[in-house]
């Protein structure tokens, strides 16, 4: 039975009572008499489809999953494409936007700054405690592309946890939300009067690292079980935070290893598409990590930031670029895309600079004109940051372009012929990786369990897929690949020797598999 968390007033001052749902079967008289559940389904669709606004349809579906959890699911799962932009991207990055004026009732866990010292109890607060297998925790420093959100980043943590429900079926009372409040440094929210988190800027990096530790160390007290997700952190925490406590605890990042994979599978696939129209052998791509040492595949990744291609001599940098900056460039430095296209010469570019309109003509003519099928992922989030649209990118490509975005794009016809854009999103990746990690019993996740993660959704294509040149699979079947990724990274935490089920070692692989499957839960 779902907890719900009645909101009460006392002293101007709100609580939570905790309660069960009500039984399901109501005692009579309670229910309209004609009220058939396929029929409310055709209702329930009917009242979300009657409003215009995706952030109107936002808010009508969380209160239709507090209201009825199976209901919200079970149209979820049969519409995942009509569903997904509405609780996920691009639509959560308006929820978060507005997190403060939409609000409507608590869900999941805040933690402040101010519970230094007690983060134990708060947690113990926490209903279902027993159950919690998957946390997604923000601080809402970086949601998506939009910045520094503070509190506002909690619908981030419910989407991500919606789609662990809908795409992999992590029953959702084993869900939890955590919204971390250290401040924000965004005047904006700071100013605004019905803004829910504390009103100060961001503690200082020494005090949020002994809030982390606290947090972390009591988070493996409070749930035994449970896999913690890191998203939207921003990039220099969400690295550090992921080596300081990912050997101790099983824990990813999605934004770095969720990302990281999806984008090398799309790439996987698109490689393959883009090789067979050039007769260019694999290896030859300007960015491909499969079959060479570090440090071949080193050269062949070029990284270009806000001041332009990153070289060594273009003087400091932060600690993160340093990987990947050009010791062979030492010109003067390169900040036109278009230049330094042309002095690359890559077979394919990605987009993770949220700015809109950096994929322009001039960029995707020039990728064409030197690779009969350019590669070309705007990634960025929510879908009006994204680097180009899919329509701009099949014309100036003259529809030769192999295409995945962050955020989804619709189809477009080019000659005739329809394309279909890729959604590079770690959607793809984090249900079944999370599943893979959670059903393993994985003490820690290993880059080798993210790797098989890739793998495992690289290879997931239909037949019918791949004729029409998809790059990712279609979403609609997310629970069939989250179960086939799941079933690579359980094989892969067993060859790391990091899981705890000695049960799963002996089974072969469609006995796991039909495991997987019977753990999934399902609306009813
Ligand atoms: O949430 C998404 O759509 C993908 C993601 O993690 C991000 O952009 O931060
Ligand atoms: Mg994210």
């Amino acid at each position: 039975m779902p907890i719900v968390l009645t909101p009460v007033w006392s002293n101007g001052v709100q609580k939570l009572k905790v309660t069960s749902a009500p039984p399901s079967k109501p005692a009579h008289g309670l229910l309209p008499p004609a009220l058939d559940d396929n029929v409310h389904a055709q209702r329930c669709l009917a009242q979300l489809r009657s409003k215009d606004k995706s952030i109107e349809k936002y808010i009508y579906l969380n209160q239709l999953k507090d209201a009825d959890h199976n209901m919200f699911y079970r149209l979820c799962l049969a519409n995942m494409a009509e569903f997904t932009p509405l609780i996920y991207t691009p639509t959560v990055g308006d929820a978060c936007l507005q997190y403060s004026q939409i609000y409507r009732r608590p869900e999941g866990l805040f933690i402040s700054i101010k519970d230094k010292g007690k983060i134990g109890q708060i947690l113990r607060n926490w209903p279902r405690k027993e159950e919690a297998r998957i946390s997604v925790v923000t601080d809402g420093s970086r949601i998506l592309g939009l910045g520094d959100l503070g509190v506002n980043g909690m619908p981030i943590s419910i989407g991500k946890l919606s789609l662990y429900v809908a795409g992999a079926g992590i029953r959702p009372e084993s869900t939890l939300p955590i919204c971390l409040d250290l401040g924000t440094d965004t005047q904006r929210h700071l100013d605004d009067p019905l803004y829910l988190g504390l009103r100060q800027r961001r503690v200082p990096m020494d005090v949020m690292d002994a809030f982390m530790d606290e947090f972390m160390e009591e988070m493996a007290a409070a749930f035994p079980k449970l896999l913690i997700q890191f998203e939207d952190f921003a990039t220099d925490k969400a690295f550090g935070y992921l080596e300081r406590f990912r050997d101790r605890h099983p824990l990813f990042n999605d934004d770095i290893q969720g990302t990281g994979a999806v984008v090398l599978s799309g790439f996987i696939n698109a490689a393959k598409l883009a090789s067979a129209a050039s007769g260019r052998p694999l290896s030859d791509h300007r960015i491909l990590l499969q079959g060479l040492s570090d440090d071949e595949a080193r050269e062949r990744i070029y990284l270009v930031d806000s001041q332009g291609l990153i070289f060594d001599g273009r003087g400091p940098m932060a600690e993160h670029k340093k990987y990947f900056s050009r010791k062979d460039y030492n010109g003067p430095p390169l900040k036109d895309l278009t230049e330094i296209i042309n002095y690359v010469k890559p077979t394919a570019l990605l987009g993770l600079s949220t700015i809109k309109g950096a994929f322009n003509q001039s960029v995707i003519e020039t990728m064409s004109a030197l690779n009969p099928r350019p590669i070309i992922f705007p990634l960025s989030n929510p879908v009006r940051l994204s680097e180009c649209e899919f329509h701009e990118a099949v014309e100036w490509s003259q529809g030769n372009v192999l295409f995945a975005s962050g955020s989804p794009f619709p189809e477009e016809e080019f000659n005739g012929r329809m394309m279909y854009p890729g959604q590079g999103n770690n959607m793809y990746i984090f249900p079944g990786l999370g599943l893979g990690a959670i059903l393993s019993r994985a003490s820690k996740v290993t880059d080798s369990m993210v790797e098989a993660s890739s793998l495992g959704l690289a290879d997931a294509l239909t037949a019918d897929e791949r004729a029409a040149d998809l790059l990712y699979p279609r979403i609609e079947r997310i629970r069939e690949i989250s179960g086939a990724i799941a079933l690579a990274v359980i094989r892969a935490a067993q060859k790391a020797g990091v899981d705890r089920s000695p049960d799963l070692r002996t089974k072969s692989d469609a006995e796991v598999l039909a495991f997987v499957r019977e753990h999934m839960w399902n609306p009813q």
